[in-house]
Formats: C-alpha cells, sequence, structure tokens
C-alpha cells in the first residue's frame, strides 16, 4: 500500500560537496534541512562560514540548512537523504538506523558497489535498515553545478512507483528536475558502472588517444554497462535514461568528474598513490566488485576489466591499451 508521505523536514546525512549540494537543492525546495557531518571541527566551520569551504567552496548554504554533527535533526526529519561514500554507507546506515523516525524513506545518493559483499547501494540498505523503505537518487548532476542552480536532471528510484514520485515533487526545484522509476535495480547500476567507465575514458584522454578514441569507450562502455544491467535485472530504458546513458556522457567528457580526472593523471603517467589528488574516485573502489559480479553472471567487461587491471597494479597503461585493442573482431552488440 502507498502512504501519502508530506516532507517538511529533510535531514542530509554527509556534507561533502553533495551532501552541501543537496541541502541548497532541498531548502530551496522550501524545507527545513539538518544537515549532518560527523567531525564537529568541520561543522562549526560550516555553521560559522556558511559556506562548506572544505568541499563546496564559493556557495553560500540556503539559510534553511542547519549544519549539526549530533543526531537531533536527523531524528525529526520525515525524509533522510544518505549521501556518503558507498564503502561508508553500511557503517553510517548502521548508526542512523536506530534514531530514524519510523516510516521515513531513506534515499540514497552515492554512486557505487560495496567491496567485499558486491551489494547494491540499496541492497546495503535493506541488510542495515530493514523494514525501511530505499530510494536511489542518481544521474547526471556536478555538485557545484547543481549548487550553483544552473538547469539539472536527474533520475529518482523506488520499488514503489509513488514513492518516487513522492520523493521527486518535494524535491524539485525550477533548476533540479527529477524523473521517477519504479526501476530501482537500472538506476543504481548506472550510477556505479559509469564511474570506472569514465576512468578508462580519463586515462585515454591522458595518454593524447584523441577524441575518436573517446567517444570509441563512451559507446563501447554504454554496451558493456548495458551488458551488465541486463543480466542484472535493469531495464534498458532506464539505462539509456539520465543514470545510465546520461551520466557516463557527462563524467567521460568532463574534467570536472573526479573520476575522469583520475584516469587523466593515470593517462599523463602519474603513478597511481598520487592520481587521484586525495579526491574521492568512486569507480576506484567499484571496478572490482563490478568484475567480480560480471564474472558471476558471464557478462563481459572488456573496458571495466582493463581498468581495474590497471587500478590493481597488474597492467600497465600501455598494456592496457594494447588488450583492449587486440581483442578477437566481433559484432557490435
Ligand atoms: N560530487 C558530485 O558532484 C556528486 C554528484 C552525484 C553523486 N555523487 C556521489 O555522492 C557520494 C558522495 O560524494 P561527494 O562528492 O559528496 O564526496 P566528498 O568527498 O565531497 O564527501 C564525502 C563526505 O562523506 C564523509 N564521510 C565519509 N565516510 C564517512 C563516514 N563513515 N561517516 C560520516 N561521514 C563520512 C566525508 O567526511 C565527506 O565529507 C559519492 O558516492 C558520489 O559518487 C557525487
Ligand atoms: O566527480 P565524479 O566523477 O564523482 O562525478 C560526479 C557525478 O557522479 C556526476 O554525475
Amino acid at each position: 500500500m502507498t502512504h501519502h508521505h508530506a516532507f517538511t523536514r529533510i535531514g542530509v546525512i554527509g556534507a561533502g560537496a553533495w551532501g552541501t549540494a543537496l541541502a541548497n537543492v532541498a531548502a530551496r525546495a522550501g524545507h527545513s534541512v539538518d544537515l549532518w557531518a560527523r567531525d564537529a571541527h568541520h561543522v562549526a566551520a560550516i555553521a560559522r562560514d556558511r559556506v562548506n569551504a572544505k568541499k563546496l567552496p564559493g556557495i553560500a548554504l540556503d539559510a534553511k540548512v542547519s549544519p549539526a554533527s549530533d543526531h537531533a535533526g536527523i531524528a525529526a526529519a520525515d525524509l533522510i537523504l544518505l549521501v556518503v561514500p558507498t564503502q561508508s554507507l553500511r557503517g553510517v546506515a548502521q548508526r542512523f538506523a536506530p534514531i530514524l523516525k519510523p516510516g521515513a524513506p531513506v534515499v540514497v545518493c552515492a554512486k557505487g558497489i560495496e567491496q567485499g559483499t558486491d551489494l547494491f547501494v540499496s541492497d546495503i540498505i535493506a541488510q542495515t535498515m530493514p523494514g525501511r523503505q530505499p530510494a536511489v537518487l542518481s544521474g547526471p548532476s556536478f555538485a557545484h553545478d547543481v549548487a550553483r542552480g544552473l538547469p539539472t536532471a536527474v533520475t529518482i528510484a523506488a520499488s514503489d512507483a509513488a514513492l518516487a514520485e513522492q520523493i521527486g515533487a518535494a524535491l524539485a526545484t525550477p533548476s533540479f528536475r527529477l524523473y521517477h522509476t519504479d526501476d530501482l535495480r537500472g538506476v543504481e547500476i548506472g550510477g556505479a558502472a559509469k564511474n570506472v567507465l569514465a576512468i578508462a575514458c580519463g586515462i585515454a584522454a591522458g595518454r593524447g588517444l584523441g577524441a575518436s578514441a573517446g567517444a570509441a569507450l563512451v559507446a563501447r562502455g554504454f554496451a558493456e554497462l548495458s551488458r551488465f544491467g541486463r543480466a542484472f535485472g535493469a531495464r534498458g530504458e532506464t539505462l539509456m535514461g539520465l543514470s545510465g546513458l546520461g551520466d557516463l556522457v557527462l563524467t567521460c567528457g568532463s574534467i570536472q568528474s573526479r573520476n575522469f580526472a583520475l584516469g587523466v593523471a593515470l593517462g599523463e603517467g602519474m603513478p597511481l598513490a598520487r592520481a587521484s589528488g586525495g579526491k574521492l574516485a568512486e569507480g576506484a573502489f567499484t571496478a572490482s566488485a563490478i568484475l567480480d559480479l560480471a564474472r558471476k553472471r558471464h557478462v563481459e567487461m572488456p573496458i571495466s576489466q582493463a581498468v581495474d587491471a590497471v587500478l590493481a597494479g597488474r597492467l600497465d597503461i600501455g598494456g592496457a591499451i594494447d588488450t583492449l585493442l587486440a581483442r578477437p573482431l566481433r559484432g557490435e552488440g
């Protein structure tokens, strides 16, 4: 049965670039927003400056956003956005599971697959917050673009289509459009897979392989993202939508992407240990997990496989490119 949710108070867990940008979106959509971060010093600096200088510099925090390092605001929220990296999601979900308001839906805004368990983000929530309805928000959206109010369109997914629609309506602003769907699996797979492929596109760009090679990688990358998605129950239309093709195109074509930038640094010859520049590149953590899953379902993912081999130190950049070019000729599907 679908309940009608009235969301007035929104809790954002995680004050990184994306959490801070989404807190501003929710505030602009008319809600009171509590923005939680674990580090009290960071919270004090955000509250003092009304800017998250560490993670989203140059963007003023909306007056309706209250930063805090205690749990009170999150406990009172009737909609929760979980915006920590995928590999931290389980721990953070476990921490908050006992204190959230009963019935408050949880929207995961992270893009990845958990290492060790190979679980998709909604399954991490199913395990750690039993009985709570998970939703997933994903799609082409750089935190800075969204925070500056540039036009952005994303997908909001929940198994309960009406819930996805209600969350989409609650978060929408004139510049932030949410398309809703019940294909939760498709949406979380698109967001996870594109990060790994963006590293490959970055490597090609950093190595100077040219725009034609970049386009080939996007198209063949999308072919493997789609094969993987279909094997795990995603709908084709979802994979061709914002949180698949849309996000792949964004992330594979912009140095603003931390995944693409990691690839560029690798392609230019920077050692692995320094290539991320200390920034979060989700694809670097998701690569081994997505390949594990692909192997189990016999899905061929040569580009992701090359990225994983490079990140694990099993293959150098030249070797990875040779491997991809030396693959047997095949049909295009
Ligand atoms: N930045 C973007 O443009 C963007 C856009 C869409 C989706 N995302 C996704 O959002 C997620 C978060 O990315 P981000 O850009 O905000 O990263 P970020 O590096 O800016 O911030 C991550 C935040 O999570 C916090 N964190 C990490 N582990 C934690 C833990 N155990 N407990 C509490 N806090 C913890 C960190 O302190 C940090 O503030 C990623 O999955 C990313 O793919 C990011
Ligand atoms: O900086 P990236 O590579 O994490 O990309 C950010 C968003 O996921 C783009 O949609």
